[in-house]
């Protein structure tokens, strides 16, 4: 195929994804994002993306570039935003055929990746806040750091990215805010009864 073509190519799967819900899912480190993409996905057959995930499965190739990822993530910081948006635009164009609904997880972590999305993909019709308390957080990620084999779930990372969270994540709730599309479930609630807020708002787009 020229490299035309493939413009043209991709100007076509942009324009499904534009026909597509886009569906924000923001929330703290082991807030519960990740336990409610997935019953999104059985009830509602959305295709879940979260940018972690697709950054540890580059980890996992053992790239040089999975390795800076590594780095980077095991001190709790952000990756490069052109890194974490192509993946997510390319998983997005590998699924756009099929999918009727993304859940874009753990995206944005900061205003500007949230602009820099719409810029490049489209605009969230919903902004999911999957709110619970730091200690509630902290937690959880202790327990999930029992068995993930995550490097990151650790106390001093756990520590760092509740830090970031807070700092860079949070302002990009009030951003959304502003546009009307925010709905916060409370994730301090059992996960079906949060499962039940999720519903509630994704049934009312
Ligand atoms: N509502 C909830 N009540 C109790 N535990 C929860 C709840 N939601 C998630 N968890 C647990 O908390 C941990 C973090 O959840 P996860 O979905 O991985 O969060 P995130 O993707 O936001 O980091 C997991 O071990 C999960 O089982
Ligand atoms: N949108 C994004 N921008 C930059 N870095 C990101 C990112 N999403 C994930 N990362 C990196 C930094 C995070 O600390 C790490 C783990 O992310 P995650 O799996 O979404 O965490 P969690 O589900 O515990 O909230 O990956
Ligand atoms: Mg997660």
């Amino acid at each position: 195929m020229s490299r035309k073509e493939e413009t043209l190519g991709n100007v076509t799967i942009l324009d499904k994804i534009k026909d597509a819900k886009i569906i924000f899912v923001v929330g703290g480190p082991g807030s519960g994002k990740g336990t409610q993409c997935e019953k999104v996905v059985a009830k509602y057959g959305y295709t879940h993306l979260s940018s972690g995930d697709l950054l540890r499965a580059e980890v996992g190739s053992g790239s040089e570039r999975g390795k800076q990822l590594q780095a980077i993530m095991q001190k709790g910081e952000l990756v490069p935003l052109d890194t974490v948006l192509d993946m997510i635009k390319d998983a997005m164009i590998a699924k756009a055929d099929v999918s009727k609904g993304f859940l874009i997880d753990g995206y944005p972590r900061e205003v500007k990746q949230g602009e820099e999305f719409e810029k490049k993909i489209g605009k969230p019709c919903l902004l999911l806040y999957v709110d619970a308390r730091g200690e509630t957080m902290v937690k959880r990620l202790m327990k999930r750091g029992e068995t993930s084999g995550r490097a990151d779930d650790n106390e001093e990372t756990i520590k760092k990215r509740l830090d970031l969270y807070y700092k860079a994540t949070e302002p990009v709730i009030a951003f959304y805010e502003g546009r009307g599309i925010v709905r916060k479930v409370d994730s301090e609630l059992p996960v079906d009864e949060v499962f039940g807020q999720v519903s509630k708002a994704i049934d009312a787009l």
